[in-house]
C-alpha cells in the first residue's frame, strides 16, 4: 500500500471488529507493541476509509481457480466479452462480461444491445454466496451480509496495458455494497473520494485472491486501476499473466 492521505485523513487501519487470527482486532492501546511476526504478514481486514474494506488473500487459489474457470465459459458466451465502447467513441482498454444484467455505459439491460443482442448468463447461486460471505467478511456480523443480494457481476480482465479511469459506480438503484474479487496480477486499485476524480484518494495494492469492499459512506467514492504490474501472478489459479476482476453488484432494477 502507498501514499498516505485517505479519504478519512486517518492512516490506514485494521478493521475494528476483529481479526480472525488475532493480530488485527486488539483494542486501541492494546495492539502497540505487537510480537514480531514471522512467517507471512498477517492477513487482516484494512478498513481504508468508513465503509471501505480490503481483506488481503481472502480467496484460496482453489477457489480462485474455480472462478477463473467459470469467467473463460463466460467470456465466450452467450454474450462473448468484449471491449466496452464509450458513447463518446472511446473504447476501453479492459474486456468486459456481465452476468444477470449487461452494463453498458451508462445502464443496465437485459441484453447486451451493445453486442449481440443475447440476454447474459444469469448469476449463479454459488457466487452471490461468496458476495454474502465478503461483506460478512469485511463488514463484520452487523454489516449486511446475510441479506446481501447481489443480482449482477461485471467481470473485467487487465492485460498489461489496461487501465480504468477514475469512475462511479452509479448505475445501481440500489444502497448495497460492490463486492470486488481479484485474480491474477497485482495491481494499484486507487481509492478516492465521492466529490472528485482527484485527490485525495488512496492507492491500495490488489493482490490475487484479495477482496475489496465498498459501501455506506464510501459506495459513490471515485475508483480506478491506473497500473496493472506484470508478471505477478501467483502459480496454481489458472491465469499466467494479466488480471482478473469480478464486482458484485444490487442493481435494484426488476424486471
Ligand atoms: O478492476 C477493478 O479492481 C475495479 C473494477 C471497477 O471499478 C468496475 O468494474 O467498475
Ligand atoms: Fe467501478
Amino acid at each position: 500500500m502507498s501514499a498516505a492521505a485517505g479519504p478519512g485523513g486517518g492512516a490506514p487501519r485494521p478493521g475494528g471488529w476483529g481479526g480472525t487470527d488475532g493480530s488485527g482486532g486488539a483494542p486501541d492501546g492494546e495492539g502497540l507493541f505487537p510480537l514480531p511476526v514471522s512467517g507471512p504478514v498477517p492477513r487482516v481486514p484494512v478498513e481504508i476509509a468508513p465503509g471501505a474494506v480490503h481483506v488481503p488473500g481472502w480467496l484460496t487459489v482453489e477457489r480462485q481457480r474455480r472462478l477463473v474457470d467459470a469467467c473463460r465459459g463466460w467470456a465466450r458466451g452467450p454474450v462473448p466479452m468484449r471491449h466496452t465502447v464509450l458513447p463518446g467513441g472511446g473504447v476501453m482498454s479492459v474486456r468486459t462480461v456481465c452476468l444477470g444484467w449487461h452494463w453498458q455505459p451508462y445502464r443496465y439491460s437485459r441484453t447486451a444491445d451493445d453486442v449481440n443482442g443475447a440476454r447474459p448468463a444469469p448469476l449463479p447461486g454459488w457466487l452471490a454466496g461468496w458476495g454474502r460471505a465478503a461483506v460478512l467478511a469485511a463488514h463484520g456480523p452487523d454489516g449486511g451480509g446475510s441479506a446481501y443480494a447481489p443480482d449482477t457481476a461485471l467481470i473485467n480482465f487487465y492485460d498489461d496495458g489496461a487501465r480504468m479511469g477514475m469512475h462511479q459506480d452509479r448505475e445501481e438503484r440500489s444502497a448495497a455494497p460492490v463486492v470486488s474479487l481479484s485474480v491474477g496480477d497485482r495491481c494499484v486499485f486507487r481509492f478516492g473520494n465521492t466529490r472528485t476524480r482527484g485527490r485525495p484518494y488512496l492507492d491500495v495494492e490488489l493482490a490475487s485472491g484479495d477482496l475489496f469492499v465498498f459501501g455506506g459512506p464510501s459506495r459513490a467514492a471515485y475508483h480506478g486501476v491506473p497500473k496493472v504490474y506484470p508478471g505477478t501472478a501467483v502459480p496454481g489459479t489458472g491465469i499466467r499473466s494479466g488480471r482478473l476482476n469480478l464486482t458484485l453488484r444490487e442493481t435494484g432494477l426488476s424486471g
